[in-house]
């Protein structure tokens, strides 16, 4: 069985963080690993409180995992902080894992900011060019280059996105997916691999329950290369668990609810054939 490790923050509603990494592991039927480096206190309607883990800690989970247990793929989620973020790449350095899939998070929906200003640079420096593929949202890509750039760069059209992925390619990730969530219209994410641009298209569903898009989409991506896929394979068989998943969502709580993720849910989105 295919193992992928989850390197991420707890979210208590389960929407999101290692919850959600964990639930799409499961329904790809690889075996999921946790690394937890922060614990929200978090439901539908917001993020109230945020506990970051010590480093000693996360360094400790990460040999606890390495020195046992051959990983396959890797995905990278909230690491808050720059001690977390420079133990983590330390790590990866030890262990040099292939397959990392690095989800840039910065900032909940509910608008509650999940990395410390401060931790753009290192996020940028140590984990950027470790990463097989980096899979930051339109306000996310715009954050990394403004900072890298110290531009105010606005990506507004599907052209930005390209222009942006070949940018944030720059700074030393093997591919960049760029995430059309925010925009509007149909929901078209943009990968480039240093050749080509690709887009992959999907209908905008409506609703309001899209907690932990990111998060779900980024460990498909995982599960999808642990099981041998190429990038472009391994994306487009994500961006169809992202859409079946968003399509099935559920009215839970007050607020954004989450996605849906299961067995059955997975051969409706045509990657079980049986
Ligand atoms: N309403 C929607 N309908 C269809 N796909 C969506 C919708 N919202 C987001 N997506 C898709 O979900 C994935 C996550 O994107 P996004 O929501 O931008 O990420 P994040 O959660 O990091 O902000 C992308 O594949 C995006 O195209
Ligand atoms: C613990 C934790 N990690 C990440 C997120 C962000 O999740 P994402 O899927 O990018 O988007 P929203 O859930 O915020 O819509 C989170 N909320 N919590």
């Amino acid at each position: 069985m295919k193992k992928v490790l989850t390197i991420a923050g707890s979210d208590s509603c389960g929407g999101a963080g290692i919850q959600a990494d964990l639930k799409t592991f499961s329904a790809h039927g690889v075996y999921g690993m946790s690394i937890i480096t922060a614990v929200t206190a978090q439901n539908t309607q917001g993020v109230f409180a945020v506990q970051d883990i010590d480093e000693d800690i996360i360094k400790a989970q990460i040999d606890a995992i390495f020195t046992d247990i051959e990983v396959d793929a890797v995905k990278i989620g909230m690491v808050s902080k720059p001690s977390t973020i420079y133990a983590i790449a330390r790590q990866l350095e030890k262990y040099n894992p292939g397959n990392i899939v690095l989800d840039p998070v910065m900032i909940s929906k509910s608008g509650y900011s999940l990395l410390q200003p401060e931790s753009k640079q290192s996020l940028i420096k140590e984990l950027l060019p470790k990463a097989f593929v980096i899979t930051p949202n339109i306000p996310e890509a715009e954050e990394m280059l403004n900072a890298v750039t110290s531009e105010d760069i606005a990506i507004k059209t599907i052209e930005d996105m390209e222009q942006a992925a070949k940018e944030i390619y720059r700074l030393g990730p093997k591919n960049v997916l760029i995430k059309g969530g925010h925009m509007s219209g149909e929901a078209i994410d943009v990968l480039y691999d240093g050749q080509e641009i690709t887009r992959f298209y999907s209908e905008r569903i409506n609703t309001k329950n899209t907690h932990g898009t990111g998060c779900t989409l980024s460990s498909a991506i995982a599960s999808n290369l642990a099981l041998g896929y190429s990038i472009k394979d391994a994306v487009s068989n994500a961006k169809r668990y992202i859409t079946t998943a968003i399509e099935h969502s559920l009215e839970i709580g007050q607020g954004v609810g989450p996605t849906h993720h299961f067995y059955e849910l997975y051969k409706k989105g045509g990657l079980i054939n049986d």
